[in-house]
């Protein structure tokens, strides 16, 4: 990969050599309408010089991941020597301090609940952790100078072997937090000593791996970002980290897995046809996490969840450990989850579910009919009112279904807004190709379903634009939360029309929940939709909520703490969210007040559906 986030291009080998590229409309001859060519070597170089010369390439410093997609079987051979080119090493002396860190001081104050029994204390700093010089030196090299809020609470927690139930904000940091453990508590294993694991432990083959840990993700893209963060954390200490995800040929993965594995990241679907084929065991699973935890139990996945976690031969919950992640946690989710677990601690930064005040958030009433001439408009307005900075910035789209990504693609492209999109119906190769090309800033926009509504750190996500609304809250706060990550400020627009009226008063709640300005139209709405009032997440109080406090046996779990008071969390929150919302003029630079800003905003918000228990009937769509 080059300095600036592009993967070369002679590097890359498609999955499936055979098939024609896919080529947004932008990107075609003029002649071309289908949207294949052959022969054509697509570089965001030649995509920069022919349509989008006014989009420079762009440096990623300093952001642990989003350097574009790198993926199993297609191994950059200059890799190892260029993953830490761009992150500073940093000086030991530093750690701790703020200078290097650029913006996570805003999480600072986000208070912070955990329940369960005999809850290990917070630390303040990574040194204070046992986690092991190697990986120790690898957060330093990815300049993680300080823990997140997330981090100092979580990786205690873990690393003193207890199973957790986590919650916290879009891009505050859970990657790391389940990730500095795994590694730390795989060096720390003596098989790794001893050499590779195989056969099951048993009378199992010779040729069947069996990781120490699983880390299970809902997408394909999602899985390959956490196999990259997991190998930069875990560079030269010798921990064998391989992926396993859909979509692309089985035999690749397989090889790796030959080479010994002590950490598997994967999707559901390929790894239970890896243990079904016998290339994989979990007999000597010591670790399993669930990264977005609530969706992979919810409808869509609990099936083959169950299968792996309680069908195969995973130990069961109290012999191995079980570490479940995700920004929102719903109470029926939080109720199944258990299942998994064994005595463990639930940990919530901030409120269950609620959305980061580093997002300023819109609401626009548009009706179905208007939309796509409010979102040229909002793009017109966005582009002249860009400054040389923001023209860096990247404009996310999110729309319901795969035909509408499609056509809105073909749009935004005969209208000059290259865009690019990305859904379950395009195959591996065109996935990941879409996303090289939005995050290289080679297309700009990119159109997608909620495929890419989770988990996903791209850089330079500027604004997220909801032209569909999700069908419910949590989905709306996940994908608003490719923006306003790691500290930096984002905005989101929401087109909301009259089909959208049920989510009225959720929206309304998580917004003032995040000191958003409320539209006075949407205060009425959700007024007029107040029936069922808002089924989140506890009460109004600050806190997580642990499903279990409302159970008979909640009084073995009121080892309790809560730092700060609510006070200084809404003190925080507006300080973040005020120079967007006094500014008068919307499409104006706020890091030039706030100095806490790396990309430039345009209009508008967002917002979902009612949240009730019925989260699992939330049909999956583009899922793996
Ligand atoms: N301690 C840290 N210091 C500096 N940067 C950090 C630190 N922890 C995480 N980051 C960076 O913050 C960004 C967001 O982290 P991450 O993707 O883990 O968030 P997340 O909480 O998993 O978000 P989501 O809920 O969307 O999955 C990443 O770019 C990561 O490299």
């Amino acid at each position: 990969m080059t300095r600036n986030g592009v993967f070369p291009e002679s590097t890359w080998k498609p999955t499936r050599p055979t098939r024609p590229r896919y080529l947004p409309p932008h990107l075609r001859p003029q002649n071309d309408n289908a949207g294949f060519l052959d022969n054509v070597t697509l570089t965001p170089e030649l995509t920069r010089s022919r349509f989008n010369s006014h989009q420079p390439a762009r440096s990623t410093r300093g952001r642990g991941r989003g350097r574009g997609p790198r993926f199993a079987g297609r191994r950059n051979p200059n890799w190892e020597d260029e993953k830490f080119d761009e992150l500073e090493v940093i000086d030991d002396a530093l750690e701790g301090t703020n200078e290097t860190n650029n913006n996570l001081e805003a999480y600072e104050d986000i208070p912070v609940q955990a329940s369960g029994d005999n809850i290990p204390p917070p630390v303040a700093t990574f040194a204070e952790i046992g986690l092991g010089d190697g990986l120790k030196k690898n957060i330093r090299r990815c300049n993680y100078v300080k823990p997140t809020p997330i981090q100092r609470y979580a990786i205690p927690i873990a690393v003193a072997g207890r199973d957790l139930m986590a919650c916290a904000q879009t891009g505050s940091g859970k990657t790391a937090a389940f990730c500095f453990p795994i590694i730390s508590g795989v060096l720390k294993d003596p098989s790794l000593v001893s050499g590779r694991r195989r056969g099951g432990g048993g009378g199992g083959s010779a040729a069947v791996a069996c990781p120490l840990a699983l880390i299970l993700a809902p997408t394909r893209e999602l899985s390959c970002q956490i196999f990259e963060e997991a190998k930069k954390f875990a560079d030269m200490t010798g921990v064998k980290i391989s992926v396993a995800y859909g979509g692309t040929p089985i035999y690749q993965q397989l090889r790796s897995l030959e080479k010994g594995v002590d950490i598997l990241v994967a999707t559901p679907g390929r790894l239970v046809d890896m243990i079904e084929r016998a290339m994989v065991s979990l007999g000597m699973l010591k670790y399993l996490a669930l990264d977005e935890a609530d969706r992979m139990l919810d409808m869509g996945f609990e099936p083959q969840i169950r299968k792996i976690v309680e069908q195969m031969d995973m130990p069961p919950p109290g012999t191995r450990q079980t570490m479940l992640f995700s920004a929102t946690f719903p109470d029926d989710i939080q109720r199944l989850a258990s299942d998994f677990l064994s005595d463990y601690i639930f940990l919530a930064v901030g409120r269950v579910g609620s959305s980061t005040d580093l997002i300023v958030q819109r609401v626009e009433l548009v009706q179905e009919m208007d939309k796509r001439s409010h979102l040229l408009d909002l793009l017109r307005s966005q582009r002249s009112n860009a400054t040389p900075h923001s023209k860096h910035a990247l404009t996310l789209v999110f729309v319901e279904t795969k035909r509408g990504a499609n056509e809105l693609e073909h749009w935004l492209s005969r209208n000059g807004f290259p865009a690019i999109a990305m859904h379950g119906d395009k195959v591996q190769m065109e996935r990941e190709q879409a996303l090289r090309s939005f995050k290289s800033g080679a297309t700009p926009i990119l159109v997608a379903t909620d495929v890419a509504s989770r988990g996903l750190d791209i850089p330079h996500v500027a604004h997220v634009i909801n032209f569909d609304m999700p069908k419910n809250i949590d989905d709306y706060v996940h994908r608003i939360g490719r923006t306003g990550r790691a500290g930096k400020c984002g905005l989101a627009t929401a087109f909301f029309s009259d089909k959208n009226m049920p989510l009225a008063k959720s929206l309304t709640e998580l917004m003032k929940e995040s000191n958003q300005e409320v539209p006075s139209w949407l205060v009425q709405h959700a007024e007029n939709h107040s029936a069922g009032g808002w089924v989140r997440h506890g009460g109004p109080d600050f806190g997580g909520y642990d499903f279990r406090k409302g159970t008979a046996s909640s009084s073995n779990y009121n080892d309790t703490y809560a730092v700060p008071a609510i006070d200084g969390y809404h003190a925080a929150a507006s300080v973040n969210a005020q120079p967007f919302l006094s500014s008068g003029n919307f499409y104006s630079d706020p890091s030039v007040k706030t100095g806490n800003v790396d990309y430039l905003y345009t209009d508008a918000a967002a917002a979902p559906y009612e949240y009730a228990y019925g989260y699992g009937s939330v049909i999956a769509s583009g899922w793996d």
